[in-house]
């Protein structure tokens, strides 16, 4: 069965199912083949609404309805969400949760549960997620394959080891978030200098999406891209001075690992 023809439902239809969803109906999958199961929210009026899709409260109408299940609620909330999903045998479950391990999402969803682990982030909406996959002992190669198809449709997916999803989870899960602040701060320096909001705005995302593409497209060491801008003597190097002095770079990497962290911690409370 080709993706475009498997039934998905998402269990939760909060801001990463949205996401998800929006990439895949952008991807061209029917409305008529995906579902939602949600507490009856403004999240699930507005999934129903924007995107055409079945949405239910009931979630098990939703496993009955799937191939594959997404679960997309909080961490906190997936015992509760899977004890109310009814018949799951011959499913195939993809978690999005962060730090919840593949072992405790085996144990929750039934001792033979075919379980895949994802970590996708939020500009799945774009087209333009990253996304880690990880394949549960029970989940086959075409398992494998049709998660990577779902994530390699909304953004660029790669298959990787369980023990550095925490870590993907620190980097790229929760990394458009520290972007944002990047824009945003970049942004307040152009209106601090006289751009108006709008503009400040378009330049400062503008560069994030030019300098990464740059950096996806040469494959050159960052380091040594960042020279290229800088002239001897020029205003850059001012800049870079800057944000040395108060050791950017050395915050990011922190901000990173502490993410990282916070998710092996909340895989240790399952
Ligand atoms: N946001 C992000 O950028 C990313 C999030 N993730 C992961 O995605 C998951 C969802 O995060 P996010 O979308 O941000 O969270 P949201 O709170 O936006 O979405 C979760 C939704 O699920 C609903 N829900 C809770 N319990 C149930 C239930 N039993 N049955 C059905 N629906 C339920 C919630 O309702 P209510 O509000 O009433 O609780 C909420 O609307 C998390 O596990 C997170 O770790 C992964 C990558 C990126
Ligand atoms: O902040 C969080 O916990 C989720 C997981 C990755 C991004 N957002």
């Amino acid at each position: 069965m080709t993706l475009k023809e498997q039934k998905i439902g998402f269990l939760g239809a909060g801001k990463m199912a949205s996401a998800i969803i929006k990439g895949l109906l952008k991807y061209g999958i029917s409305p008529e083949n995906i579902a939602a199961g949600e507490r009856w929210t403004p999240a699930a009026e507005a999934a129903r609404k924007d995107f055409g899709i079945f949405v239910t409260d009931d979630n098990a109408d939703v496993v009955r309805r799937s191939d594959i299940l997404i679960i997309a609620v909080k961490p906190k909330d997936i015992a509760e969400a899977l004890s109310t999903a009814g018949d799951t045998e011959h499913k195939l479950f993809i978690s999005i949760a962060a730090g919840v391990t593949i072992n405790s999402l085996e144990k929750l969803v039934g001792s033979n549960a075919r379980v895949i682990r994802v970590m996708p982030n939020i500009c799945a909406t774009v087209l333009q997620s990253a996304t880690g996959i990880s394949r549960g002992t029970n989940a086959t190669a075409d398992d494998a394959a049709i998660a990577m198809e779902i994530f390699s449709a909304i953004g660029v997916a790669l298959e990787i080891n369980e023990n550095l999803l925490d870590a993907v989870t620190g980097l790229s899960g929760s990394g458009p978030a520290f972007i944002f602040q990047i824009i945003e701060a970049m942004a307040d320096g152009g209106v601090y200098s006289g751009l108006d909001r709008a503009t400040a705005q378009m330049l400062a995302a503008q560069t994030v999406l030019g300098a990464a593409t740059m950096v996806v497209e040469s494959g050159m060491h960052p380091g040594a891209l960042k020279d290229m801008v800088c002239s001897p003597g020029g205003t850059t190097i001012e800049g870079v001075a800057v944000l040395e002095q108060r050791a950017v770079r050395a915050a990011f990497t922190d901000a990173v690992i502490a993410a990282t962290d916070k998710s092996e911690q909340l895989g240790k409370k399952k």
